[in-house]
């Protein structure tokens, strides 16, 4: 009997394997051979042996079987999406609106579809759409309420920059230079009330927002396989530590409006974005609206999103643009020659200057195209469509791979080497054709909600130090050793083992850089 029920069981298998990879009727896209339950399990494990990160796999099978690849990651189906053409549809289309949200992203928000990244549908309309408004009644987006927040935290960083290059040795360490200045931006485009020990808090949510991130990779985890192991394996699975993290920071920022309300401030009227927060999670209580968009839980992981959209990933982006600029000083140079032009020394630089410093504009986006701080973009399908020639069912997940686009040898040319001139042409314009190439910020109606904040303190930090110093390599102290290389490895596979680290996000290894004044 037992031996019947076993190859009944097999020959279940078998069947789905044959209807799921070789039926005719299923117009998927083309992709790599899955196995029932366990989809692509193989696809990933086979690349975690070669070291590459997932990306660079997606990369890799699209070279294979063409721009739209088809994968299975445990059962969920899944198309990656590798060219600018197809993504850029993808990315308008409403029907490709919404994001998965699995059992591992309601880890982060009480069990429950809140905030903006991670879900979709009216949750999100809502939640976007109030945020959004919020902070622009703040001067989110306003060339000068915005600019004098970014400008306070300039100086304090150059006063810090200073200290280093009065020095003996002036070394920088690079490595979360940043991350407190972007932070406090962000904090401050929230909540213009400070509160004791607000200094403090911030160190320590960095710690978590870091930890967080670290513990949570981008794709090819077994978790993204298998989500539910996570409830047989906490610990093995690391889920263990993401609970911690995401319950600590979801104390601090309950602490947050705790104290907000002891405060009171907010009966008086709305002064930042979590007094009205708070304002409105009052009137919905009152009203007893169903659905309820506006609770502390709502808040809470709201919050939690802005920080951790927005606190690496403009470090980051920081970090790798001074590593291009030490690595390329030509580049560096040519960069300090137009600030002097247009801006000169006097005063300091601001996001009204960038029309007249194309050079400055081309670097950053020249750094933006190889850092590549976020490389990929999810979305899910809201309904049965069709992409390209193939055919998608309600629910399938979509990877937009941002760096492939970014990294594509056929349009770039030589994507792995750092040239801002390519964005530039013969009379020292833009090109927009190549720049709007550069995606890092992602398109649509869910594009970036950081987009503007970000580009506006990238831009100020860079050219207000590069200003007033160099910075140069320091070839002993830098962890990136360049006797790994091997010609006969893949370059790719050289780069992420020795300039890049990959998480959530990613970062350059840590690196110092000499700070030299000019002149
Ligand atoms: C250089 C810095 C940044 C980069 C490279 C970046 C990149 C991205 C990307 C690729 C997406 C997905 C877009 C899509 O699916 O089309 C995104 C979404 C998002 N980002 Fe950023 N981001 C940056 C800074 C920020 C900042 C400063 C904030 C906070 C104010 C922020 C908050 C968000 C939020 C809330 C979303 C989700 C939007 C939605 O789903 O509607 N980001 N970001």
């Amino acid at each position: 009997m037992f031996f019947a029920y076993f190859i009944a069981f097999i020959s279940v298998l078998l069947i789905w394997t044959f209807v799921d990879n070789f039926l005719p009727s299923k117009k998927h896209p083309p992709g790599p051979f899955r196995l029932p339950i366990f989809g692509n399990a193989l696809t990933f494990l086979q690349n975690k042996s070669t070291g590459k990160p997932v990306f660079v796999l997606f990369k890799d099978l699209a070279k294979q079987y063409g721009p739209v690849v088809f994968l299975r990651m445990g059962s969920q189906p899944t198309v990656i999406v590798d060219d600018f053409e197809t993504s850029k549809i993808l990315l308008n289309n409403e029907v490709w609106i919404d994001r998965p949200f699995n059992d591992m992203m309601a880890e982060r928000s009480y069990g429950k579809p809140l905030g903006i990244i991670f879900v979709g549908g009216e949750g999100w309309r809502e939640m976007r759409r109030f945020t959004m408004r919020s902070l622009r009644d703040f001067g989110y987006g306003k060339q000068n309420s915005m600019q004098s927040i970014i400008d306070d935290e300039v100086k304090t960083i150059l006063n810090e920059v200073e200290t280093v290059a009065g020095k003996d040795k002036p070394l920088l360490n690079i490595k979360h230079f940043f991350t407190l200045p972007v932070l406090n931006i962000l904090w401050s485009m929230v909540s213009s009330v400070r509160m004791p020990g607000d200094e403090e808090k911030l160190k320590k949510l960095i710690i978590l927002v870091d930890n967080l991130a670290k513990a949570t990779p981008i794709g090819g985890s077994i978790l993204d396989l298998f989500p539910s192991l996570r409830h047989y394996f906490p610990g093995l699975t690391g889920i263990t530590f993401v609970r911690k993290c995401v319950e600590e920071l979801q104390n601090h920022f309950q602490e947050v409006l705790d104290s907000r309300r002891e405060e009171g401030g907010y009966k008086q009227g709305n002064r930042d974005y979590i007094d009205i927060f708070i304002n409105e999670i009052e009137r919905h209580k009152e009203l007893g609206s169903n659905p309820n968009h506006y609770t502390d839980e709502q808040f809470i992981t709201t919050i939690t999103d802005l920080f951790e959209g927005g606190s690496e990933t403009s470090s980051n982006t920081l970090e790798f643009a001074f590593y291009y600029v030490m690595k390329n000083p030509n580049v560096q140079s040519k960069v300090q020659a137009e600030i002097d032009q247009v801006v000169g020394r006097s005063r300091l630089p601001n996001t009204g200057d960038r029309p007249q410093m194309p050079y400055t504009e081309a670097t950053l986006i020249e750094a933006q195209r190889m850092a590549n701080v976020l490389p990929v973009t999810v979305r899910s399908s809201t309904e049965n469509c069709r992409l390209n020639d193939f055919e998608v069912e309600k629910g399938c997940m979509a990877i937009v791979n941002i760096y492939s686009m970014h990294m594509d040898e056929s349009f770039w040319g030589d994507p792995n080497t750092f040239r801002p001139e390519r964005f530039l042409d013969e009379n020292n314009k833009i090109i927009p054709l190549k720049a709007n190439r550069v995606i890092p910020f992602g398109a649509g109606k869910r594009v970036c909600l950081g987009e503007q904040m970000a580009r506006a303190t990238v831009f100020t930090y860079f050219s207000a130090l590069l200003q007033s110093y160099s910075f140069e390599e320091v070839p002993e102290k830098n962890t990136v050793s360049n006797n790994k290389s091997d010609l006969h490895r893949d370059p790719e596979t050289i780069r992420f083992e020795e300039e890049v680290h990959v998480g959530f996000t990613l970062s350059p290894n840590p690196y110092h850089t000499k700070v030299v004044k000019r002149q």
